[in-house]
């Protein structure tokens, strides 16, 4: 599939796409992130993106997900908030099973959609894809996306996917008229609008359980730090989208180096996202890769 040009995603790039909180700033005007994530299976899943969400450096982190799951987040985080209230952007489904979505869950996904805030959609929440009016970004990986596109009667296939993930994030895009983060070794972050980009992973470490839950965590924040920006410009969620895999790759980096190149867990990828936005914040160039 033709797909036009990639561009890789830089630091300079990313570091433009972050903010520090200013002396005007407070909590609300930094951005609260709302999460519904996690279930009874995979309370796990909404633990990994609320810790990266709160890494990021949003204002508030407000977590109305299964009451089943909520205990967990807020033992793990207790700075976040467990009551619905204002929310600047959305994340949405990781650790959550689309064919076990109860009446209640359903409707609280629907309200999340119907606000009209940035959105991000992960796992167990891609099939809300359509339903969304504001700036929407989907999140899978391959056999995510593959199951998508099938659910919309576009034949592709896992191994087709994975041998053209260029071709099938652009005609993703065009087909279901969203931003698509397309998860891999190289991340595939592209739009309608025709913006195409790429992050090449800096450590295959990433290939774990749990740290794509953590890159939820990570957009989610950006694009509540950035709400005022995406409600003029809806296109700079791509971009958010770019950043967040940029920072999660440097973070898996610099985790994997405090193990002198050895494994890291999806955890240790959420603590490892301060020290990466601080560089960036700085202005300081990526270390040389090995
Ligand atoms: N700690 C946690 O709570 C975690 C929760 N997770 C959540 O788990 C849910 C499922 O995510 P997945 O990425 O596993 O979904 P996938 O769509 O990749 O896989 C769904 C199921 O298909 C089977 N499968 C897929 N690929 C296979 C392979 N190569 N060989 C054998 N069996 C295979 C597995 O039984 C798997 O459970 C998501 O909601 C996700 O957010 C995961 O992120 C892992 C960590
Ligand atoms: N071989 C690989 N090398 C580097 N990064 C990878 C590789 N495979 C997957 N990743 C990255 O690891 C993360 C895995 O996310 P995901 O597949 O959603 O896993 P999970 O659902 O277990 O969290 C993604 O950010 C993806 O880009």
């Amino acid at each position: 599939m033709a797909t036009g040009t990639w561009r890789e995603w830089t630091a300079d790039d990313a570091s433009e796409w972050l903010s520090a909180p200013s002396a005007d700033d407070d909590k609300y005007r930094r951005g609260v992130l709302g999460v519904i994530t996690g279930s009874p299976d995979f309370p796990g899943a909404a633990v990994l993106g609320v810790e990266a969400a709160h890494r990021t450096g949003v204002g508030m982190v407000r977590f109305t997900g299964p009451r089943a799951v909520r205990q967990a987040v807020l033992a793990a985080r207790p700075e976040t908030v467990g009551v619905p209230g204002r929310v600047q952007a959305w994340l949405l489904g990781s650790g959550m099973d689309t064919d076990h979505r109860s009446f209640l869950l359903a409707g609280d996904l629907q309200h999340a959609l119907a606000s009209g805030e940035p959105t991000v959609l992960d796992a167990g929440g891609l099939d809300l894809v359509g339903s969304h009016t504001a700036p929407t970004v989907i999140t899978p990986h391959a056999r995510e996306l593959a199951r998508l596109l099938n659910d919309r009667d576009i034949d592709a296939t896992v191994e087709e996917v994975e041998a053209d993930p260029a071709g099938w994030a652009a005609r993703a895009a065009e087909e279901l008229r969203v931003a698509v983060l397309l998860k891999g070794a190289v991340t595939h972050v592209c739009d309608p609008d025709g913006t195409r980009l790429t992050v090449t992973a800096s450590t295959h470490w990433l290939a774990s359980a749990g740290t794509g839950d953590v890159l939820g965590g990570i957009v989610g924040a950006l694009a509540a730090t950035h709400h005022e920006r995406l409600a003029t410009h809806a296109t700079a969620i791509t971009y958010l989208a770019a950043t967040a895999a940029f920072v999660h790759s440097e973070a898996a980096r610099r985790a994997s180096e405090a193990w002198e190149g050895g494994p890291v867990t999806a955890m240790d990828v959420a603590h490892a996202i301060p020290p990466v936005i601080g560089r960036l914040l700085r202005g300081e160039a990526r270390s040389p890769r090995p």
